[in-house]
């Protein structure tokens, strides 16, 4: 096992206007090379923060505890020289809604080559034009697209363009942040595969995140569900959709509708009420808020919600008639 990043117990704490955000309270996860591990969660639940972390490029107001290990380095150790080194060589990220930032005055041969020039400087131009053919077909584009301006290219194609420049300087770790936001359901799926393929052809690690549970348990090895800035749920992909067991990723899991199975578990619906306020640190222990199985009891109980995840006794008062125990188990509840 080659692995390419460790996070141990990341907290990531917000100083803004509204006071302290605890974006994210001890999360830890790993990949190794080769692997695909998915983040899902609704928005504000901690996975653009985790993201940031990993590549240090979290804003001034961030305060950052816990370690996070890119390739065997501490991130958080590097000197600027030496993070400047890891960034686009041992990790590379494709941003959240990314192939809106092409410079619409320059080439994409221009802008995929720039990373090479600028890190490698002693690319020739030749071998950078060279460089850049290989990347555009690595991404499923012809190698002409090079004398393209952004304008001439479709949304999924402006997509490809940012994952072939993230891949520009051979990084051994890839994360993708909603990687196919905005783009149509049929263009998701196929920059989801690009993704995928390129991860298994190349040996990348693939870090991918996004709201969607469905679209990354079918993609990744692992996902992890989180919530109010941690992990409630975790799994290997299809496992984890196909038998979610905490109420919110069921309940998330079921936000979308599956196309082409009308035998899914999960029938389109919402996961509830705005996410647990920051200001509230019980209220994001406790799903109760927006659980819809929740008849009243939960009120009385006070569950954990850290503890709705474990598999084998998680905190839920209708834990075996929800399916989430078996029927003959002896726990009925936690406590
Ligand atoms: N620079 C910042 N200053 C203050 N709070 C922030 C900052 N960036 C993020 N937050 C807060 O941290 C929490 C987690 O945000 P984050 O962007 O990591 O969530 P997310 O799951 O990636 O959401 P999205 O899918 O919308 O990007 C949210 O409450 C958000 O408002």
């Amino acid at each position: 096992m080659n692995r390419l990043l460790t996070i141990e117990d990341l907290r990531v704490t917000y100083r803004s206007s509204r006071g302290e955000v605890p974006a994210v309270r001890g999360v830890s996860l790993a990949l190794d090379a080769g692997r695909t591990l998915g983040i899902a969660g609704e928005s504000g639940s901690g996975k653009s923060t985790i993201a940031s972390a990993v590549l240090r490029l979290h804003p001034r107001s961030a305060r950052i505890e816990g370690r996070v290990e890119v390739c065997g380095q501490d991130v958080n150790a590097l000197s600027w020289g030496a993070l400047r080194r890891m960034r686009w060589s041992d990790a590379a990220m494709v941003f959240q809604g990314a192939m809106h930032s092409l410079n619409p005055v320059l080439t994409i041969g221009d802008q995929v080559a720039e990373p090479v020039l600028v890190h490698r400087p002693t690319t020739t131009r030749g071998a950078a034009a060279h460089r850049v053919a290989e990347l555009l077909e690595m991404v499923g584009l012809a190698a002409e697209h090079a004398h393209s301006y952004p304008h001439m290219l479709s949304g999924g194609q402006k997509q490809r363009v940012m994952i072939a420049m993230a891949l520009a300087c051979d990084p051994r770790l890839l994360v993708a942040d909603e990687p196919t936001t905005a783009l149509d359901v049929k263009v998701q799926a196929q920059i989801m595969r690009v993704l995928q393929n390129l991860a298994e052809e190349l040996g990348l690690g693939l870090l991918l995140i996004s709201h969607d549970l469905a679209v990354l348990s079918s993609v990744c090895d692992e996902v992890v569900v989180m919530h109010g800035g941690i992990v409630i749920e975790q799994g290997p992909g299809a496992e984890l959709f196909a038998n979610a067991q905490h109420p919110y990723t069921r309940a998330l899991a079921g936000a979308f509708p599956t196309i082409g199975d009308p035998d899914s578990r999960y029938r389109p619906q919402g996961v509830g009420d705005d996410p647990a306020s920051f200001e509230d640190p019980a209220a994001i222990r406790e799903f109760l808020s927006r659980c819809a199985h929740d008849d009243g009891g939960c009120l009385v109980h006070r569950p954990e919600f850290a503890r709705f995840a474990l598999r084998d006794a998680p905190d839920c008062l209708r834990a075996t008639e929800l399916g989430i125990l078996p029927a003959d188990s002896e726990t009925e509840t936690a406590i």
